[in-house]
């Protein structure tokens, strides 16, 4: 991947909405939404327009301010939901509009309660379409019909993901990054990765479970992992994770699993091969301190009892990576593929996570295959379906 050579300015250029060649087309009516209403958490990106001519700003309704000045001058709402600042991105183009975009996360289980808020908020009285992916688009439909009078324009998830991947990455250049000095954990450090000519990549996109997708390019992708197919059953992921940590520590949020996670120690919970052999499997290059059996020592009634709630955590969080891990790494060896991209909310917060999952792909490809990580982890479905917006 060579390294990058284009300006901000020639990268709006490049991008198909704000071509200067384009007609000019007439907008659906703000406000502009994007929604990825997923198994765990819905992710919502509000295009905020800050290019507003004084004739449209004596236009604007009421009820659009309102709601325009709740959203962005608020980071919480109610006691679940929440606005990623720290990934806000000002002064992009939507359909030649510029604006700054908004990333709200809410748990989708509060569905009910993000519909009345809409609905009290006056989102009813607006004449109103919203952009929606994922499996809720096609669950909550009749809901945003019923509760707030909106119409969703469903787009496929994976599709949605795709788009916005190339979207934010076009418009940031901070986005991708890889983790450096993997060997030495004091001088491990994110490091900025150039995107340039990526193709192929393997995208790992890990929510509640997991979707492997090979993208040949930004129209032409397969999604490569799923239980459909033969090869590959990818039910282990971050919903895996958080239901299981929940289930032997009692924790009550994704944060809190991995803050435990942080400070525990999964040895004191797995069995290694030196506690097996003493020492290294020699004959294989079996090294003592791998994971010879995940939750091995949770076998005999005093281990539990050693056994602390950070240290299960620790150990679920392992548990449940390593095995991403190894899907990616047998999925990226089918496709003989070495680019690999790994998004999605699991990796929220989680450094542990990641990296254990570049480790993996370093170790197991003899240093071949460096994964790489993107800043918004797990909004890209919200931002490709925004940019789906249309005159429809
Ligand atoms: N605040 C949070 N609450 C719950 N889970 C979180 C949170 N932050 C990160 N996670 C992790 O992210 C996962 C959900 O990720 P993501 O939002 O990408 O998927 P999803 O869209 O909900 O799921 P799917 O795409 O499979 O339908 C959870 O299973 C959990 O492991
Ligand atoms: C069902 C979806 C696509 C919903 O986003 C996701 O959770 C997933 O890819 N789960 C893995 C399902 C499988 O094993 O094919």
């Amino acid at each position: 991947m060579a390294p990058r050579s284009y300006n901000k300015k020639q990268k709006r250029a490049m991008m198909q909405n704000s071509s200067k060649e384009e007609p000019v087309v007439s907008h659906p009516p703000m406000p502009w939404f994007g929604m990825d209403i997923g198994g765990t958490l819905c992710k919502l990106v509000y295009f905020e327009p800050k290019d507003v001519t004084p004739d449209e700003a004596l236009e604007e309704k009421e009820t659009l301010k309102n709601i325009r000045k709740y959203l962005t001058k608020n980071s919480a709402y109610g006691k679940t939901g929440h606005r990623d600042t720290h990934l806000q991105m000002d002064d992009v183009y939507i359909r030649g509009r510029r604006g700054t975009l908004h990333f709200i996360r809410f748990p989708t289980s509060e569905m009910d309660n993000f519909l009345t808020l809409a609905r009290n908020k006056g989102m009813a009285t607006l004449v109103s379409t919203v952009c929606a992916t994922g499996g809720g688009a096609y669950k909550f439909e009749q809901n945003f019909k019923k509760e707030v009078n909106m119409r969703l324009h469903k787009y496929d998830e994976l599709d949605s993901l795709v788009k916005g991947i190339l979207y934010v990455e076009m418009n940031n250049p901070h986005e991708c990054y890889y983790w450096a000095n993997l060997s030495d954990d004091k001088l491990c450090e994110k490091r900025e990765f150039d995107f340039k000519d990526p193709y192929p990549f393997l995208l790992v996109n890990i929510g509640s479970g997991v979707s492997v997708l090979a993208v040949y390019g930004p129209n032409n992708y397969k999604r490569v992992s799923g239980t459909r197919l033969l090869y590959m059953d990818s039910s282990l992921g971050g919903g895996t994770f958080l239901g299981l940590c929940s289930l032997l520590t009692g924790c009550n949020s994704f944060d809190e699993a991995i803050e435990l996670a942080t400070i525990g120690d999964n040895t004191r919970v797995d069995k290694l091969v030196k506690d097996i052999y003493g020492g290294d499997y020699e004959r294989f290059y079996l090294p003592g301190d791998l994971v010879a059996s995940s939750f091995g020592q949770m076998i005999t009634r005093e281990r539990c009892m050693r056994a602390r709630r950070e240290d299960l955590a620790r150990a679920t969080l392992v548990t449940i990576t390593n095995n991403i891990g190894s899907i990616a790494r047998m999925c990226a060896q089918n496709e003989k593929i070495n680019n690999l991209v790994f998004v999605g909310n699991f990796l929220r917060v989680n450094p542990i996570a990641m990296k254990l999952l570049a480790r993996a792909m370093d170790y197991w490809s003899h240093g071949t295959i460096q994964p790489v990580f993107l800043e918004h982890e797990g909004y890209f479905g919200a931002v490709g379906c925004l940019l789906e917006i249309d005159d429809s």
